[in-house]
């Protein structure tokens, strides 16, 4: 009788719920019908659990699983061989549940994404030590087996360009609100109940879950230290509903993305609203589902899509982890030893290089598009198109009685210049009293 892989799991929430319950379902099939233990030539069985509560457990409605008061108890507890911590936080008590696992020479298996993208080197550095995993799938992309793809898919090769969509609520937001014109308000609380957003819905919608997980994803790809520090972030709260119109109608879809690159002054990472063109893969990718495109140095680029949030794509992930450690697979956390990695540095983005869409609150009054003209003409900023919008509830040709009160959108696209001149421009308008409010700025990747 070969022996089970004995699990304890830290957190029974929407994705330790899914985990238990996946596993349970495992061990109660037939032993035939048990594809995880056939695939990995052992059982993996759930023995013990932790989370605020006991009624969590209990609710559950599990056979033969203990209630262990504290997650570093569980960690230590002599009866499991792996630990899985699916608390969330980037503090404790999920880091130092963690780091007494490992301590204790048991494996891990965690989702928490923010955890590791602080704390991520230290950790690889004490599961090194002890000759221990520490698997992470299910930290980025969901079910998409990402990690897994960047660090042994493609053991042999360097990279040029990591990208992708890596918040399945920002993108079940942003396709929500185009397609069904709810609000934002409206789409995020949907988000929530549905289970996809963080405790803290702002590490979503203001773009700190995709920074953390591009850290992650550009120390696996390009061997630097995962450091959510070095990542620009601009979140989608500013989208509005008139710039996905627009969006649409110059041929766009507007995406948040995460993006790590290869420059000649290093690896930028970056995440911001993007206006990706309809044409490519990723501008169809919508609703909860995330998508991440690899370029290999040399190589056509590889887009993997699938779903990105939720209990069931999660724990999915979360049991890839576990089988590779039922089997006694080990890798290194992050691809190479830790003391291979190299230290990183925040994305300059003043040097940042693309098109431009920029929408305007442009006054009514003469003088104002000669003036906008000529700012962008000092920072060599060519136009590709402008487009005039009606004011809200303004049929064409203008009959509004106040025009000349209203500001009326402008949108501006520009061929490609730098996030440097871009900004200089726009606050020398700004000064210059022709337009109303801060300008709509959102990036295009054409690439
Ligand atoms: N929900 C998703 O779609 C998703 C996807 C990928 C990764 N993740 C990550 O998975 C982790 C869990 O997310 P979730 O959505 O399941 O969270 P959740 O809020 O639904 O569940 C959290 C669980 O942890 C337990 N917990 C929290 N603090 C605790 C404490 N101090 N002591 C003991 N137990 C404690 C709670 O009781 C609960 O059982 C997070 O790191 C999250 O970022 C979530
Ligand atoms: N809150 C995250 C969960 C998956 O990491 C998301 O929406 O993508
Ligand atoms: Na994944």
């Amino acid at each position: 009788m070969v022996e089970p892989l004995k699990v304890g799991l830290a957190g029974l929430g929407t994705v330790g719920g899914s985990v238990a319950r996946l596993l349970q379902k495992q061990e109660s099939n037939a032993s035939e019908s048990n594809i995880l233990a056939t695939r990995c030539g052992r059982p993996i069985r759930l023995v013990a659990a932790s989370a605020k509560t006991k009624g969590e457990l209990d609710a559950l409605g599990l056979d033969g699983v203990r209630f262990v008061d504290s997650p570093s108890g569980l960690a230590r507890d002599p009866e499991i061989e792996a630990f899985v911590e699916l608390m969330g936080g980037e503090g404790d008590p999920a880091k130092s549940a963690i780091e007494a696992a490992l301590a204790a020479g048991k494996s891990v298996v965690t989702a928490n994404k923010a955890l590791l993208a602080r704390h991520g080197v230290a950790l690889a550095a004490a599961a090194e030590k002890a000759g221990v995993s520490l698997n992470f799938e299910a930290a980025v992309g969901g079910a998409i087996p990402v990690v897994k793809t960047l660090r042994e898919g493609f053991a042999g090769n360097s990279f040029d360009r990591v990208y992708g969509i890596l918040n399945g609520t920002c993108n079940y937001i942003l396709s929500r609100m185009e397609s069904e014109k709810l609000s934002f308000g409206d789409c995020l609380r949907e988000a929530q109940r549905l289970g996809y957003a963080e405790a803290d819905p702002t590490f979503d919608v203001e773009g700190f879950d995709t920074a953390q997980k591009i850290a992650i994803l550009a120390s696996l790809a390009f061997g630097v230290q995962v450091d959510p520090d070095a990542v620009y972030v601009e979140g989608i709260s500013s989208i509005t509903p008139e710039d996905l119109e627009a969006a649409a109608e110059l041929g766009y879809r507007i995406k948040l993305l995460g993006v790590a690159v290869r420059t000649e002054s290093g690896i930028e990472q970056r995440v911001h609203p993007t206006m990706v063109p309809l044409d490519r893969p990723l501008a169809r990718v919508m609703g909860v589902t995330n998508a991440v495109t690899i370029e290999p140095a040399g190589f056509p680029p590889i887009t993997l899509v699938g779903p990105g949030a939720g209990g069931a794509a999660t724990a999915s992930a979360v049991v890839a982890d576990l089988a590779d450690i039922a089997r006694g697979v080990r890798t290194m956390p992050f691809g190479r030893p830790v003391s291979q990695l190299a230290g990183s540095r925040r994305a300059p983005m003043q040097r940042h290089e693309g098109g431009y869409y920029i929408r305007l609150a442009a006054v009514d009054r003469p003088g104002t598009f000669a003036t906008i003209a000529k700012h962008l003409a000092d920072e060599h900023i060519s136009l590709e198109s402008i487009v005039q919008r009606r004011r809200n509830g303004e049929p064409h040709g203008g009959s509004d009685p106040d025009r000349t009160q209203t500001p009326a959108p402008v949108i501006l696209v520009t061929y490609a210049t730098s996030e440097d001149a871009v900004r200089k421009a726009l606050s020398e308008i700004k000064n210059r009293g022709v337009i109303a409010g801060n300008p709509q700025v959102i990036r295009i990747e054409k690439n």
